[in-house]
């Protein structure tokens, strides 16, 4: 099947490889022209492990390119776009005008039997609004949204691999169109046995501002705890371990320690408030402004501990940040909770030394007054405290013993609740954590 895929960023380039790995002929189309050169050269834009041998594997064969230019959409049968949808400068609400200019461009291309595909996150009632505006420029043509849920980290396993596919879909016989072409798209997928959703508009637009919500909402509960395990005494990664062990809570994203940032959670949530604020029914999400609240206060918890074990001043101390990318696995910075204690330790007189294996050009190009090191050995050399903030592979193995000689106080600030407590107080160090006694 010939398919286009509009914006070509952390979600479209993978989207786009993952379509031609399926099989299909696929052209990536971007406004971005370094972003089209380096994807077209089989060189990732962005770091996403598995990213670039997917991309250099699906060019070879020949069923995708990438351009800048959309006529090439032409002919293709589904066009998915997705391009982003930031929070607005100074609003809660999303920046639609990406989406809107990408569904202008495909409408002087589009032919009738074609079905866009909106992947990107969109407040609810975005779809209605570009089918109608889809059918009246071009009749025949057809609309359906089928949200993206891929972690960043694990994007090409996500793309191939699913836990389910959410079809939003016309009604009567457009959706029964609609749906058979997702269903030749995703073909490979529905045959495992992926769990499918069909809905209506809203619903699948829902989903997926609900499912990024629970999340957030579910790491903000236990950092909540882990405010109270501080007031207390009490130890919130073992609070976690045990709630988790119920089935019906689970393990999984209760990782106390510095909260959520990114591309994702932390807009999706302001973005769903200011929609519900628009729908006349705020009152239904207004625990998420308290969500996004817990996860702010751990950012500045984090800078109070920090000056609390420099003997309760920042001035002229030499502060290491481990980790500058919002998550592990992931060179974005987008609203990352450690480049804001960075930058906060800065503001209040620290000597800030900031590494990370994957986001320190990013980094530098976005804050440059920050001061990078290569290794965490050199960010670290002569540091009155070592932060841990983005708990990488590299920063939770560290050697103890080792790390401990290049530094000149043994403090050490898990930000991630990622190390290993008694190994660091063996060696020496003085260990402090969010949310965790201190060691
Ligand atoms: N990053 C993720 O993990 C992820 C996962 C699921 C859903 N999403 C959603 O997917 C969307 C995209 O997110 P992203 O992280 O890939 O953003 P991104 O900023 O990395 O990529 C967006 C791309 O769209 C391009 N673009 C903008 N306007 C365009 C236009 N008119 N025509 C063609 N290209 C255009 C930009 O140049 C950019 O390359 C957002 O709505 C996001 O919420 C992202
Ligand atoms: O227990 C946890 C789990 C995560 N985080 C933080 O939460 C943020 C988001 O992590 P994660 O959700 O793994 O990363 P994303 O790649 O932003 O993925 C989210 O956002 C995407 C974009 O909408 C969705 O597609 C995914 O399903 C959703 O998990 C990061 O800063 C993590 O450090 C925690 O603090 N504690």
């Amino acid at each position: 099947m010939k398919i286009s895929v509009i914006g070509c960023g952390y979600l479209g380039a993978v989207h786009a490889a993952s379509m031609a790995e399926l099989g299909h002929e696929v052209v990536g189309i971007d406004v971005d022209a370094a972003k089209v050169a380096s994807l077209a050269d089989a060189q990732a834009p962005f770091y996403e492990p598995g990213f670039e041998e997917l991309l250099e594997r699906t060019l070879a064969t020949g069923r995708l390119r990438f351009t800048t230019d959309f006529a090439e959409a032409a002919g293709s049968s589904v066009h998915f776009v997705c391009v982003g949808t930031p929070q607005k400068r100074g609003e809660y609400a999303a920046d639609m005008r990406y989406v809107q200019g990408a569904v202008e461009s495909l409408l002087g291309v589009l032919a009738p039997g074609e079905l866009v595909v909106g992947k990107s996150t969109v407040p609810v009632g975005t779809a209605a609004a570009l089918a109608d505006l889809v059918a009246g420029k071009v009749p025949g043509a057809l609309l359906a949204w089928n949200p993206e849920f891929l972690r960043e980290g694990f994007a090409v396993q996500d793309t191939l691999h699913p836990d389910r596919l959410v079809y939003g879909l016309p009604a009567g016989a457009d959706g029964a169109t609609a749906r058979a072409l997702l269903d030749e798209v995703y073909a490979t997928i529905v045959d495992r046995g992926t769990p499918k959703v069909e809905s209506d508009y809203a619903t699948a637009e829902m989903v997926k501002t609900a499912a990024n919500s629970f999340l957030a909402t579910k790491i903000s509960f236990i950092n909540a705890m882990a405010e109270l395990c501080e007031a207390t005494g009490a130890d919130v990664k073992l609070l976690a371990d045990a709630i988790g062990y119920d089935d019906r809570i689970g393990r999984k994203f209760l990782n106390a320690g510095l909260g959520f940032g990114g591309g994702c959670l932390p807009k999706d949530i302001r973005a769903f408030m200011a929609r519900a604020g628009e729908l006349g029914a705020d009152q239904a999400l207004t625990f998420l402004r308290e969500v996004d609240n817990i996860n702010m206060r751990r950012r500045i918890r984090m800078v109070e501990l920090a000056r609390e074990v420099c003997d309760g001043s920042l001035l002229g101390k030499r502060v290491a940040v481990l980790g500058a990318a919002f998550k592990p696995d992931s060179d974005d910075i987008r609203d990352s909770p450690a480049l804001n204690v960075a930058a906060q330790l800065q503001l209040q007189g620290a000597v800030v030394r900031v590494t990370d294996p994957a986001a320190v050009e990013n980094s530098r190009r976005q804050w440059p007054q920050l001061d990078y090191a290569e290794t965490a050995e050199e960010a670290a050399q002569g540091a009155d405290a070592v932060l841990v903030l983005t708990e990488w592979k590299q920063y939770r193995e560290l050697d103890p013993v080792e790390f401990g000689k290049v530094v000149k106080q043994k403090r050490v600030l898990d930000g991630r609740n990622a190390l290993d407590l008694d190994a660091w107080t063996a060696a020496g160090w003085s260990y402090r954590a969010l949310g965790r006694r201190a060691g």
